[in-house]
């Protein structure tokens, strides 16, 4: 992991700059395609290029258990990660349909499913079989967060070496989200009841149940808020740290990541908090349903680009988000200038 970190470098905001004043001299009044001027100019800061591609993205999906499912905080049970990697691997699942619409191939990582998984069109790098239950012990050794982090990192370089210019990256894992909703109050110094949903769609009363095991085992792990890959480790999960090395990597390799929901966005807080300089290669595809994405958001400064009431996870919001990035980048290559159409600029006072 020091490694992947060791050549992150800040975006670069001269070649921001750039792109900001270039898209003033386009035939719009100024700023008037807004948020899409943003990502211009932050994609124009990530590759340190004026008129950059996207295409092709690439989606990489990171499947993995979790132990904290033995509490009953999920409405679906565990052997669901594995029947949906088998979906994934057949094509079937929501991700599969929207990466197929934007042109994205699809990697399956299995970074720790519970059982046992040999799979045609899944990559096999389990690094235990899903974690340990949090509430009666670490989740994963620190040197097993940091073995899932290199199997992001290893993912990343993959889809860049087989020419990816936008990563999109999801993940699959029953109870992930009472794992990231613990970290993320351990992170923000949030009560636990301020940052839990209902993930796959547990009642009021199994929510407030959730809220009771996360208490326990935050209290129960003691993690140091100021050290990620502890509060990874202790309270975390194997998908989770495959996506902070996936986002690590990215940066890395100065590849925009279009950042998922709820569960990516805490993996995206993580790696931020590694290395601070990761936040400005992240795009932030869609607001969750989930409550706790709002203060993972927070934490990030981040404005999600789409609001569809979505809570799949998968990359299914990042995947959903991407034609903007084609836009943005399109409108740099294609629009007239007012100079070449003959367009009579803003009358200057
Ligand atoms: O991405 C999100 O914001 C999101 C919100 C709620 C649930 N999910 C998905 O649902 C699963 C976790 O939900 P749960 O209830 O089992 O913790 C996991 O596979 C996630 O991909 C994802
Ligand atoms: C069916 C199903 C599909 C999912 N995709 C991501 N998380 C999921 C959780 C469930 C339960």
């Amino acid at each position: 992991m020091h490694a992947i970190v060791d050549q992150i470098q800040s975006v670069d905001l001269n070649a921001g700059e750039e792109t900001r004043r270039y898209l003033d001299t386009l035939t719009k009044p100024p700023e008037s395609l807004g948020a899409l001027e943003e990502l211009a100019i932050q994609l124009s800061a990530i590759t340190g290029e004026l008129k950059p591609r996207v295409t092709p993205p690439a989606v990489v999906v990171f499947a993995a258990d979790h132990g904290v499912a033995a509490e009953g905080v999920s409405a679906f049970p565990q052997e669901v990660t594995a029947q949906m990697v088998a979906n994934f691997a057949s094509g079937g699942a929501a991700i599969n349909v929207f990466a197929r619409q934007i042109g994205a191939q699809v990697e399956i990582v299995d970074v720790g499913v519970a059982a046992p998984l040999t799979m045609q069109g899944v990559t096999s790098a389990k690094v235990r079989h899903g974690t340990a239950n949090m509430v009666v012990e670490d989740a994963m050794q620190f040197e097993q967060a940091l073995a899932a982090i290199d199997v992001g990192v290893a993912a990343v370089e993959r889809a860049k070496s087989a020419g990816a210019r936008c990563l999109i990256v999801g993940e699959m894992g029953i109870a992930n989200t009472t794992a990231s909703s613990a970290m993320l109050a351990v992170l923000t110094v949030e009560p636990v009841a301020n940052v839990v949903g209902a993930g796959t769609g547990i009642a009021p009363q199994q929510q407030a149940h959730k809220v009771a095991v996360i208490e326990r085992a935050i209290s129960a792990r003691q993690a140091n808020p100021e050290a990620p890959l502890e509060v990874l480790a202790k309270l975390g999960g194997l998908e989770i740290a495959a996506m902070t090395g996936a986002y690590l990597a990215a940066a890395a390799h100065r590849l925009p990541a279009i950042v998922d929901g709820f569960i990516a966005t805490v993996a995206a807080l993580t790696a931020c908090r590694l290395c601070p300089a990761v936040r400005g290669y992240l795009i932030f595809g869609h607001r969750s349903q989930e409550p706790g994405h709002d203060i993972a958001l927070k934490a990030l400064e981040a404005k999600p680009l789409l609001d569809m009431s979505m809570r799949l996870g998968e990359g299914s919001g990042a995947a959903l988000a991407y034609p903007l990035l084609q836009a943005a980048t399109a409108m740099m290559r294609e629009m007239a200038t007012f100079t070449g159409a003959g367009v009579s600029d803003k009358a200057k006072s």
